[in-house]
């Protein structure tokens, strides 16, 4: 490989720096930068109206930005017309052409490009295999499942196998088994044909369990962007912590600090917390552990098993009162009162012997966490 052609893979595909937009004086976007790596399956996660879409759509060029630069491939897109861009995209509506025919909805975009008719009967047979359509060429689009129907329009797609494939929450239509198929298959042929795709979801398993990077998004901006196991596990802030699946929230203060340490006091506790935020001695901060990092004992069992005391320790153990537990299929969920105020809620495994919960409402529990397990973060009124 050349110098330059080195460096023009290591460039990002996508670039977008301080991207705004805005609808009639209204921000839907408020400045928005992200680079999208060569080959990368990056993720837009989002709720409802936080500009996933918008961003997906600037890209694509089917709108202009209010303020900020887009390039694509280095090169700035502002005034290209979307079928200049070398990208496509799959909408949530499939956008297929009803009156046509499996191939004939595959092999439009080679058609336009005036592209010889044996050659494009040879790719789209190519494409459809690649989303195990063989042998479908001949259906009318509108007698396809709804799972059909979205594998034409990424076939369609990427049979011109463009820089970037946007998709807008592609999957969202179809049933929970198949979407859960499709995810696998979407991201093993991402790995086949190694395009950058850019997808957007707001359902938080679906972005964790497809991409390289996920962007989390918030009311036109982004809060961070990170592998699914960074965004899961160093949450930048409370929102993210939230909207990446269930967390608990511990209010506490900091007592002393140490080098990545602090003493921290919680809940009438004082518990040492890896951190690496510059907090100060009285400065007021939240603790967050995953349901599934807590651990729970009945009181009754840690008096008569001094080995529990190892995770259980008097100094790092919250106390309190099992109030409901919730059945959740592969696991069940224990909430807990606190003596000290407050909820946690923690994740345990059925009893291995004969399938039961093995906490019931009114037990008398201690709860706890290995050390380092923990995030804390500045406090957020
Ligand atoms: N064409 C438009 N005209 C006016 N407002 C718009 C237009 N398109 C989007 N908006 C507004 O911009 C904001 C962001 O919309 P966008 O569709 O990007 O959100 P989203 O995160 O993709 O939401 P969803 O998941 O519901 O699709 C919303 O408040 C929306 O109402």
């Amino acid at each position: 490989m050349t110098d330059s052609a080195a460096q023009s893979q290591a460039l990002p595909v996508v670039q977008l720096r301080n991207v705004a937009k805005s609808y009639d004086g209204q921000h839907a976007l408020t400045d928005v930068s992200l680079d999208v790596q060569r080959g990368e399956f990056l993720t837009i996660l989002g709720p409802s109206g936080c500009g996933k879409t918008t961003i997906l759509r600037l890209v694509a060029g089917f709108e202009s930005a209010t303020a900020g630069v887009i390039s694509i491939d280095g090169k700035i897109v502002t005034d290209l017309p979307p079928e200049r861009r070398n990208v496509n995209t799959v909408f949530q509506s499939y956008a297929l052409f009803p009156h046509m025919n499996v191939f004939d909805n595959v092999a439009f975009g080679l058609r336009m490009k005036k592209r010889p008719a044996a050659e494009i009967a040879i790719e789209v047979r190519e494409t459809l295999r690649l989303v195990q359509l063989e042998g479908f060429e001949a259906r009318m689009v509108g007698k396809l499942s709804g799972g059909q129907q979205q594998r034409v329009a990424i076939a369609r797609a990427i049979i011109n196998r463009p820089l970037v494939l946007l998709l807008d929450e592609p999957l969202s239509a179809l049933d929970y088994r198949l979407r859960k198929q499709m995810q696998l298959d979407l991201k093993h042929l991402q790995r086949k044909l190694g395009i950058t795709f850019v997808l957007v979801t707001h359902d938080q398993e679906e972005a964790f369990s497809m991409s390289d990077r996920v962007v989390v998004m918030n009311n036109g901006h982004i809060e961070q962007i990170g592998t699914p196991v960074s965004v899961y596990e160093e949450p930048r802030n409370l929102y993210v912590a939230r909207f990446v699946g269930e967390i608990n929230i511990i209010n506490a203060e900091v007592v002393e600090l140490g080098e990545g340490r602090a003493r921290v006091r919680a809940q009438g506790l004082d518990v040492f917390m890896r951190t690496s935020h510059a907090f100060h001695p009285g400065e007021k901060v939240h603790i967050l552990l995953r349901p599934e990092d807590l651990r729970v004992e009945t009181l009754k069992d840690l008096a008569e098993d001094p080995e529990l005391e190892d995770v259980f320790s008097r100094d790092r153990s919250l106390v309190g009162t099992v109030e409901e537990t919730i059945y959740k299929g592969a696991t069940y969920d224990v909430v807990v009162r606190l003596d000290a105020g407050g909820i946690v809620t923690a994740t345990e495994f059925f009893n291995e012997d004969d399938e039961t919960v093995y906490f019931k409402a009114s037990d008398r529990v201690a709860v706890s966490w290995v050390e380092g397990w923990e995030v804390v973060l500045p406090y957020e009124k």
